[in-house]
């Protein structure tokens, strides 16, 4: 089928792109192949698959990870409606480190984005009644989740739209320059 994986502005997440076989019906896509994502030496094992339904456009769900050793890889497939999907480098370890990327994501352009481990997730719903799937290679742990701010300023993402709807719980994430204090949390958890 043909699946294209291409690196996102130089760090480590990966734009996932597909053919899609079209007729009088609609059309027809692959969305996981186990042996491409293989060959493209992204995980095979996704333990939780997630379905996440907004009602409401700008919505926006994030910044997330988890901490060590439940980091969790994401492959995220807009299924209806629209969004622009962000990941930040958290790895203090990495050269991108705090560096963040985002594409938009739609069921017409039938791409996803690959975020691997070690990143936080993060998307703002553009249009009503936007659906988004995604798998993950860690099951939840409630316990180990983790977050910053998605108007963090020392990360400054360009969200394309103010964000309206924000749960609670993201908005008290705190920004994350406090570099040492995250090294702190991050090996306690270990
Ligand atoms: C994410 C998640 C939540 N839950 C529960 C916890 C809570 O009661 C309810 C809603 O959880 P949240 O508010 O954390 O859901 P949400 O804000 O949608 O969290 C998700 O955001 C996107 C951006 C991601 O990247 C995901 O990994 C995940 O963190 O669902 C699970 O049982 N399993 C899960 O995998």
């Amino acid at each position: 089928m043909g699946m294209k994986f291409e690196k996102l502005g130089g760090t480590d997440v990966c734009v996932i792109s597909r053919n899609s076989f079209s007729d009088a019906r609609g059309s027809f896509t692959r969305v996981y192949c186990e042996a491409e994502f293989a060959e493209a030496g992204l995980p095979t094992h996704f333990p939780h698959i997630n379905f996440s339904d907004n009602v409401a456009p700008f919505t926006l769900r994030g910044m997330h990870f988890q901490y060590p050793p439940h980091e969790e890889g994401k492959m995220i497939f807009c299924v209806a409606g629209r969004i622009f999907d962000v990941a930040v480098d958290v790895r203090p370890e990495s050269s991108t480190y705090k560096q963040w990327v985002g594409l938009e994501l739609d069921a017409d352009n039938k791409q996803s984005l690959y975020v691997p481990a070690g990143f936080a997730h993060g998307f703002l719903t553009l249009e009503p009644h936007t659906r988004v799937i995604y798998m993950a290679t860690e099951p939840y742990k409630g316990g180990a989740e983790g977050g910053l701010r998605y108007d963090d300023p020392a990360i400054a993402i360009k969200w394309p739209a103010q964000p309206v709807t924000v749960s609670d719980k993201d908005l008290v994430w705190p920004c994350f320059d406090a570099a040492a204090h995250h090294a702190a949390k991050w090996g306690k958890q270990k």
